[in-house]
């Protein structure tokens, strides 16, 4: 399928600093992305230009095959930005029926979007009276306006309680069923672990990243952890694990050991002749915060 955007050799420069270099990305429609990266990294500059709110000094996007900011890229694209402001004084129902109407989408579907997003009981209030979590979904319901093939979150989760994330993440997913492409820029890590299609990372302006969890992980080669528990008889069983394993010995009665993706089974098999000493044995695969240290070149904390 076509893709919905298209980042080719995207370069911006600030003054002299190059803020993005070389960036290429492509969403397809339905394809959920999450934008990762430090502080400055660049996802914002990236998803402005994405915008057409700032020029590229080299490079080319297209947003269905428009230039970014033009009439066409602008009816496709939603955005939420992370910091959403509406007018303080108008009501949920209000705001959201003035972007209606600016969207050419007449007022209809804003009873049901409200809805969607859990302010019915709220969409008479006046903004000015809610919290930020409540603006935020005020927001994701005027992203869902007018069904955009492309949607850029920055940050969508800041300031939600855990529920309220979990609500976020369900909506972006049925998006994603209906054939938006949607790019998370976020630093909450196990959200998109669990959330998303792709894993791009940006590291001071370059995509250093970018590809399924699984195949990162694949690529990074990083351990898996094993944490063995050691049967309670005979006594010294943790220790002879731990002596044959080579591992650490962690709580009294268990062992941790690391090892890298190719060798996993064969320790496995090797404690599996252990015999009753080990009474169980826990897989812990990297995590996405591991493959983010990996990649992005981050030190552990
Ligand atoms: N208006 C601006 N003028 C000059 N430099 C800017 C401007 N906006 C951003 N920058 C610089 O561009 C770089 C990338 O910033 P950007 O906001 O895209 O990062 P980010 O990855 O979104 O960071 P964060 O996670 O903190 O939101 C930073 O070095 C920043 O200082």
């Amino acid at each position: 399928m076509d893709d919905v955007l298209l980042i080719e050799g995207a370069g911006k420069l600030r003054g002299r600093l190059p803020v993005l270099q070389d960036v290429t990305l492509r969403a397809a429609p339905g394809q959920r992305i999450a934008l990762l990266g430090h502080n400055g990294a660049g996802k914002s500059t990236l998803m402005k230009a994405v915008l057409g709110l700032i020029p590229l000094s080299n490079g080319r996007i297209t947003v269905g095959g428009a230039a970014p900011g033009s009439t066409r890229a602008r009816a496709m694209t939603a955005y939420l930005p992370e910091a959403v402001a509406f007018h303080k004084a108008l009501t949920g129902r209000e705001q959201l029926s003035l972007f209606a109407r600016l969207a050419g989408e007449g007022t209809a579907p804003v009873a049901g979007l409200l809805d969607r997003v859990g302010l019915a009981q709220a969409a008479d209030r006046r903004i000015g009276t809610w919290s930020k979590g409540m603006r935020q979904r005020l927001g994701l319901a005027q992203v869902l306006l007018g069904r955009p093939a492309l949607a850029l979150l920055d940050e969508p989760t800041s300031g939600l309680d855990p529920i309220s994330r979990h609500e976020l993440y369900a909506i972006i997913d049925e998006m994603a069923a209906q054939g938006t492409a949607v790019l998370i820029a976020s630093h909450t890590l196990t959200e998109v672990e669990a959330r998303t299609d792709r894993i791009a990372i940006l590291r001071d302006g370059r995509l250093v990243a970018d590809d399924t969890l699984e195949n990162l992980s694949l690529r990074a080669g990083l351990p898996t952890r094993l944490r063995v528990r050691a049967a309670a008889d005979p006594a010294d069983a943790a220790e002879r694990i731990a002596a044959e394993t080579g591992g650490t010995r962690v709580n009294g009665a268990s062992v941790d050991l690391l090892c890298a993706p190719e060798a996993k089974m064969a320790e496995l098999r090797r404690l599996s002749a252990m015999g009753e000493a080990v009474a169980d044995i826990e897989m812990h695969p990297p995590r996405l915060e591991d493959l983010y240290r990996h990649y992005s070149g981050e030190k552990a904390q």
